[in-house]
């Protein structure tokens, strides 16, 4: 496919889905989106690790072959108008299926929806995957960050995140208050005459392929539990039933049993299938983190855990993530944080979450050895007191370092 401002590296080739399975040449065309914010920052910190772990790993006989794409404000500057997802940065995702991008900016209140979020659901990336591990030598602000290590499975297709709202005083929300009321027997809402409304769709298929994607993860990486967060003590049809459905994947597809008559389930290989409603799970991972391992919730709810998790191990500087969809082999990966707009252009912020994610990706492509390179260059620099300022001002002893410096030190430790 020709494209009016990517430019496709003529020395790569592509990677292809093949019955089910990732075909990956020794020279994978991949995506990147740089970023707003720090996002150029953290990615010129991080393009050079992810190569170096390739060429340390395999000699030269293997390279990846990036292909930049664009999204967000230098989607704007490229294409010369303000276009903020360009429909050819879709298609050459979609067509080259893997993609790693730095942290785009989503206005509060109003203006453009998020570009993070379009993505996902326009690719269908349904699993939002982000695991939350311990590195020795981490500042946390908790006594036992070590027991924290889980992988949470977000939902990243519906919920409140497809964007289905209207403002107070629209002619959008007086219709639909004025549906719900003359309509549905709707006498619940406090103020009619000046609420905002949003909806929240949550269905057996988005469900049932998020917790299928999580309970397959916990079985292929010997984990002992998959938790279904979520809120249906209250919102029954839509966070309820996503637990039920939870379960009934877990029955009727991996063949769980009921433990002492339920509610949680086990799977024939010991794997505990378990629910939590939200709130007491978030102080419960505070108290007793060894209790949580694989995590399958909701958008909204996978949004929260994330970041409070990534604090639990020394903050969101080091929490990866991956955006995929399982069926298709579509995935992109990025960082959990945003765009750390008040660091941006001064090299300081944490390069780790997108190395991190690379580091997933590369596993993702199958290339285990590059990305054992990079965990194991993460615990050496991090052991030699090595860090940007957001470790450093946790720690005694320290070196600060600056977020290219950062990426500099993980190459020499590989
Ligand atoms: N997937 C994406 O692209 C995401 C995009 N966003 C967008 O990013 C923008 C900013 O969001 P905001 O709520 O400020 O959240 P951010 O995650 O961008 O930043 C919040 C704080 O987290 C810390 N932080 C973030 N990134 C790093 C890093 N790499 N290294 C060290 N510390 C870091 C900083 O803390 P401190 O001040 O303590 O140093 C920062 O001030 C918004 O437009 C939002 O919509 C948000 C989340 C995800
Ligand atoms: O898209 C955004 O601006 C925020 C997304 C976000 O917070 C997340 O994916 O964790
Ligand atoms: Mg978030």
């Amino acid at each position: 496919m020709g494209f009016e401002k990517i430019v496709v590296p003529i020395d790569g080739e592509k990677i292809t889905l093949q019955d089910g399975k990732l075909q990956v040449p020794d020279r994978p065309i991949v995506a990147f989106i740089e970023g707003d914010g720090t996002g150029p920052d953290i990615w010129a910190a991080s393009q050079p690790v992810l190569e170096a772990a390739v060429e340390k790993a395999y000699g030269g006989q293997r390279k990846i072959a990036w292909m930049e794409v664009y999204a967000g404000e230098k989607a704007n500057e490229v294409y010369g108008e303000p276009i903020w997802l360009p429909q050819e940065t879709l298609d050459a995702i979609d067509e080259y299926l893997v993609a790693i991008k730095g942290p785009l900016t989503t206005p509060v209140g109003g203006g453009i929806r998020s570009i993070n979020v379009a993505l996902r659901q326009r690719l269908d990336l349904y699993a939002c995957v982000r695991p939350v591990q311990y590195f020795q030598g981490v500042p946390s602000p908790v006594k036992r960050p070590e027991l924290v290590n889980m992988v949470i499975f977000r939902e990243n297709t519906e919920d409140i995140y497809a964007g289905i709202e209207w403002e107070a005083y629209s002619d959008g929300a007086r219709k639909v208050i004025q549906f719900l009321r003359d309509e549905m027997g709707v006498n619940k809402i406090r103020f009619p005459e000046s609420s905002g409304i949003g909806i929240k769709p949550v269905s057996e298929e988005g469900t049932s392929r998020l917790v299928r994607a999580a309970i397959q993860y916990a079985i292929d990486n010997n984990r002992k539990s998959v938790t279904l967060v979520h809120k249906g003590n209250i919102m029954k049809f839509t966070e309820g039933a996503f637990m039920q459905w939870g379960y009934k994947v877990a029955v009727e597809e991996f063949g769980a049993k009921p433990l002492d008559g339920g509610p949680w389930h086990v799977l024939p290989n010991g794997i505990i299938i378990k629910d939590v409603i939200a709130d007491a799970m978030l102080q419960q991972v505070l108290t007793r983190p060894a209790e949580y391992d694989v995590i399958a919730t909701l958008n909204l709810n996978g949004d929260y855990i994330s970041d409070a998790l990534a604090a639990q191990v020394g903050g969101i500087g080091i929490a990866p993530g991956a955006n995929i969809n399982y069926v298709t082999g579509r995935a992109i990966f990025e960082a959990t944080h945003g765009t750390a707009p008040k660091y941006a252009g001064q090299d300081k912020v944490n390069p780790s979450s997108v190395i991190l994610s690379g580091e997933m990706m590369l596993r993702h492509l199958g290339w285990h050895e590059a990305a054992d390179l990079i965990l194991k260059a993460m615990e050496r620099t991090i052991g030699q007191k090595i860090v940007t300022y957001d470790f450093a001002r946790l720690m005694e002893g320290a070196t600060e370092v600056k977020c290219s410096e950062f990426g500099q030190a993980l190459i020499r430790n590989m």
